[in-house]
């Protein structure tokens, strides 16, 4: 990340008719600066690489591994604000299992970064095909978009669901049923 971003903030505050020098937010452009690294630490980070495998000499043939109620957080690719909610990931593995916390970290990998909800479902399942080539992926998340809620059309409490399958769970409703039964409780 360039590393003049608090001067682009400070410009900003200045644009959008603050005065930078003043007391309360003297240190913001610093702050964004320092947050911005923490938030968008996944940009030009193609692959998620934070994870160990095992043989997987546990799991039978057909039967799935779910994740349920995952939060994260990330930032709309349209309007540079927040949404949120939660990820529900499941697989079907192959020949490999993956440590159980670095599903969250995956999550948390594919959302630090400028993005869209639709976008986000979909990585967390590439990047688990990429790694585990799994028998089936299935993702669904469910998100609050502070450019939907807070300006512009203004409907609060919406919650939009987005769904990706792939592998068995697109060929065997009972797969997929069993799943969605799981992360509805
Ligand atoms: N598909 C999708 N759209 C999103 C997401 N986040 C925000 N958007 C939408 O992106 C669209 C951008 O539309 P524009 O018409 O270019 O922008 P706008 O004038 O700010 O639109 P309004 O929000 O309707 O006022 C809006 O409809 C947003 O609701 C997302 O994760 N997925
Ligand atoms: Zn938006």
């Amino acid at each position: 990340m360039k590393d003049n971003i608090e001067k682009i903030i400070t410009q900003l505050l200045e644009s959008i008719g603050e005065d930078p020098s003043r007391p309360g937010i003297v240190e913001t452009p610093k702050r964004i600066e320092k947050m911005y690294q923490e938030i968008f630490s996944s940009i030009n980070q193609e692959n998620f690489t934070d994870f160990k495998l095992f043989d997987n000499d546990a799991v039978n043939e057909n039967q799935d591994i779910i994740v349920t109620d995952i939060p994260f957080y990330s930032m709309c690719e349209h309007h540079m604000l927040p949404f949120f909610g939660v990820a529900h990931v499941a697989y079907i593995p192959n020949d490999k299992i993956i440590g159980l916390s670095k599903i969250p970290r995956l999550v948390d990998f594919v959302t630090k970064k400028l993005t869209l909800q639709e976008k986000v479902t979909r990585d967390i399942a590439l990047q688990l095909n990429k790694i585990l080539h799994p028998k089936g992926v299935a993702v669904q998340t469910e998100a609050r978009h502070m450019c939907i809620e807070m300006r512009g059309i203004k409907k609060t409490n919406s919650t939009t669901k987005v769904k990706y399958y792939d592998g068995i769970y697109q060929e065997n409703n009972h797969m997929l049923d069993n799943f969605i039964s799981t992360i509805n409780g």
